[in-house]
């Protein structure tokens, strides 16, 4: 059974842009994946496609101005937000995207102490930093005293303190070491090979497709390809998506190409198929209406025209 079933899932934000105009943005929409106990899904997509906000809205730490449709099971049970409100940091835990989410004014060591739920405190978070390398001084420092590879590997122990059957691994952005996110990736698979169900978002398909036993990917806030992720090999023609054969056809161990165009924003997206304007294959009826998600496979892809 899927640790975490999500359906359909949309996500807006209501904004005010003057005294008196509100507009809403829908930022996720028809959003649906599953995530079994043991497996690592990787999420890919772009800046801005909504990997983020998919994590947040499973966490249930959405800014107050936005609104959530469809639903998000867990072990079988729908999420509450007070369900999600209980779970969090214990059953379903997050390492999030950026280190600023550890307590500036807190030594790590208490920080990871507190996320422990079974056995003794001290002991977990010893054990801990001795299993990410840190060492044993790190404990009584602060944040701001740690390198940008130590406060990652903290968050990575306080998500772990945590016993959680469901992870949710908010990869750092690009710019930031490559090493602590192959690093990082590593550290995911050892969880989820001990049971947990992983939920990687990243931007970095090449090191999510190391660890990762099935890839959605995400554009301008829908996900349009899930993919096991042994179909990302050769030319790419196992894959079914345009989109995924361009991101894969992108890398530059293969043949390095660049899809012209760029990912439409929240408030500009097309009528029809989100990615048709930048599309070979994409005909008349691609910008007529959204494509529906559909099996095809043993996977599924949002396109009429894949096979
Ligand atoms: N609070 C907000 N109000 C309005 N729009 C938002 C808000 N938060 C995010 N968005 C928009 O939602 C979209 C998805 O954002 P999200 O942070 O999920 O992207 P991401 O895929 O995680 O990107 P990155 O890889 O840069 O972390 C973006 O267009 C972003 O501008
Ligand atoms: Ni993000």
């Amino acid at each position: 059974m899927p640790i975490l079933e999500v359906d359909d899932l949309s996500v807006s934000f209501t904004q005010y842009t003057g005294r008196f105009r509100q507009t809403t943005l829908r930022v996720l929409q028809g959003m649906s994946l599953d995530v079994n106990a043991g497996e690592i899904v990787a999420v890919i997509g772009s800046s801005g496609s909504g990997k983020s906000l998919l994590a947040h809205a499973i966490l249930g730490i959405l800014p107050g101005n936005a609104a959530v449709e469809g639903t998000i099971r867990f072990d079988g049970e729908t999420l509450t937000p007070r369900r999600q409100e209980a779970l969090r940091g214990k059953e379903i835990a997050l390492v999030p995207q950026s280190v600023n989410y550890l307590d500036p004014l807190m030594r790590v060591g208490a920080q990871v102490r507190s996320a422990v739920r079974t056995g003794d405190p001290a002991t977990e978070q010893r054990k801990a930093f001795d299993r990410y390398r840190l060492g044993p001084d790190a404990a009584n420092r602060y944040p701001h005293q740690l390198s940008g590879g130590m406060a990652r590997r903290v968050l990575v122990s306080a998500a772990t303190v945590s016993g959680a059957k469901l992870l949710i691994a908010d990869e750092p952005t690009p710019g930031l070491d490559p090493a602590i996110v192959r690093e990082t990736v590593l550290q995911m698979r050892e969880l989820a090979d001990q049971g947990a169900g992983v939920l990687l978002i990243s931007h970095d398909l090449e090191s999510a497709l190391h660890v990762a036993d099935r890839v959605a990917v995400f554009y301008a806030g829908t996900s349009v390809e899930l993919a096991p992720a042994c179909d990302f090999v050769q030319d790419g023609s196992k894959l079914r998506h345009p989109y995924s054969r361009a991101l894969w056809r992108a890398l530059p161990q293969n043949d390095f190409v660049p899809i012209p165009g760029r990912q439409p924003h929240p408030g500009e997206l097309p009528t029809g198929c989100l990615f048709a304007p930048r599309c070979e294959a994409a005909t008349a009826q691609c910008s007529a209406e959204r494509p529906a998600m559909r099996e095809l496979r043993g996977g599924k892809a949002r396109c009429i025209h894949a096979t």
